[in-house]
């Protein structure tokens, strides 16, 4: 969300945002019911304030005036709450608009309608050679019985899948080595619920507009998150944090789910888009300076590139446009990994700068070093997100045998040199 000031203050640049995020958002209503709603909030004041000083005089008022006075109170009274019931109807309007207001994109972000006008920043890692045909990603699980793809789904519907064994062993080995990882770079591993109430949902920006992609628990008013991001957000909402508690670093762990309502037909073989994965998110509470916040944008990204080196996946860095970044970011850098049965990059990784504009809706504060309450800027990225990582890492590590060659960060803690 954006403060009121800065859009009565900005309203070109609001604009400009809106149509470069293909935002149907008009903005001259939401600045129409912002001016109503000030003149009435003035007005029921106005009106509150004359009938106080009526009340006030009537003690001292001269008893033949007194039910003149009371009829003029009880007026005053009753128009300041027809206004009231206005002036709610047009708070709760402008509340609606201002939660569909996209966050200004930075002024390096490609501007396009979808990723077709992404661009790719930097590709790193050398394509695999094969002097072999590679197989995908399923012939690989399924030569090696690593994982159960079709029974489950009468079980469990479409999408879903099981991991099996030394497979299953890898997922877990992998969060525990990249939690490892990040637990060096200072941040604190916490598990994180998928379970969530709908505002924090609306705090992180995925509500209102997808709602679809959630799976919903009316019974219980919860949802489950498609993302750890969701209840990182809203841990610390209504605080106030001290200065000298930030950056918070957390590396939330967690289970991921999504309905993928809008991906029929899309990766329906294996493991790339399924309904309910796991995910180490790195997320930062810091505070709302462009330059810090801009600072842990790359080193966020450079910690997911650390490990997808390390994992010796060839990767490549994408700077999102503005069509494709979505409502709240200010810069989103995805990375994608080479995937050989596909012969493309895909998706791995997703590094977002929100600056205050998820502060802004999650009620989320600090207090600077001259004791002034400020919104913070908060900032996430994928660590690895399994079991889509597992398709570049079988593919681009396999033999012409179906084995799987394991890179040598992984040897140790998998007790050998192939999975
Ligand atoms: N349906 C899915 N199945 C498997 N993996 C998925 C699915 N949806 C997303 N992912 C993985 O999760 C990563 C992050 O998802 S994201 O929506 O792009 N971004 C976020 O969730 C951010 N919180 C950063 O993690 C993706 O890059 C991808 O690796």
């Amino acid at each position: 969300m954006l403060s009121l000031n800065f859009i009565r203050e900005n309203q070109q640049v609001v604009e400009r945002a809106i149509a470069d995020k293909n935002v149907s958002l008009d903005l001259g209503a939401l600045l129409a019911l912002d001016t109503a709603v000030r003149s009435m909030k003035g007005e029921v004041d106005e009106l509150r304030r004359q009938r106080n000083a009526i009340s006030d005089s009537f003690k001292t008022a001269d008893p033949a005036d007194r039910p003149t006075l009371g009829a003029k109170a009880k007026e005053f009274g009753a128009r300041a709450a027809a206004i009231e019931t206005e002036l709610a109807e047009n708070s709760a309007a402008l509340d609606a608009l201002m939660l569909r207001l996209p966050n200004i994109p930075w002024a390096g972000a490609p501007v396009g309608p979808d990723e077709s006008a992404n661009v790719v920043v930097r590709t790193e890692g050398r394509l695999p050679e094969f002097d072999f045909e590679p197989r995908d990603h399923v012939a690989l699980l399924e030569m090696n019985d690593w994982a159960e793809l079709g029974r489950i789904t009468q079980v469990s519907g479409s999408r879903t899948y099981c991991l099996k064994g030394r497979l299953a062993l890898l997922e877990q080995a992998l969060m525990f080595w990249a939690q490892q990882r990040l637990a060096g770079e200072g941040f604190s591993l916490m598990t994180v619920p998928a379970l969530a109430r709908p505002h924090a949902f609306v705090a992180t920006g995925h509500f209102p507009g997808h709602e679809e992609e959630a799976y919903e628990i009316p019974k219980d008013d919860l949802y489950l998150a498609g993302t750890g991001e969701i209840a990182l957000t809203s841990l610390h909402s209504g605080e106030i944090l001290e200065a000298d508690k930030l950056p918070i670093l957390y590396a939330g762990y967690s289970p991921c789910f999504r309905r993928e309502a809008g991906s029929a037909g899309r990766d329906v073989r294996g493991l790339l888009r399924v309904h309910q994965f796991y995910k180490l998110e790195q997320y930062v509470i810091c505070e709302d300076d462009d330059a810090v916040s801009a600072e842990w944008h790359g080193r966020l990204l450079a910690n997911a590139e650390g490990l997808l080196r390390d994992l010796e996946i060839p990767y490549q860095v994408i700077e999102a446009s503005t069509g494709d970044m979505g409502l709240g970011k200010f810069r989103m850098n995805d990375i994608e990994s080479w995937v050989p049965s596909l012969g493309k990059y895909r998706e791995t990784h997703s590094c977002s700068t929100l600056h205050d504009w998820q502060a802004r809706r999650a009620n989320l504060r600090w207090r600077d070093g001259d004791r002034k309450v400020r919104f913070v800027h908060t900032l996430n990225n994928t660590a690895l997100a399994s079991p889509r990582i597992l398709v570049p890492l079988l593919e681009n590590h396999q033999l012409a045998d179906g084995r799987v060659r394991l890179p040598k960060a992984l040897q140790g803690l998998m007790g050998g040199e192939y999975l």
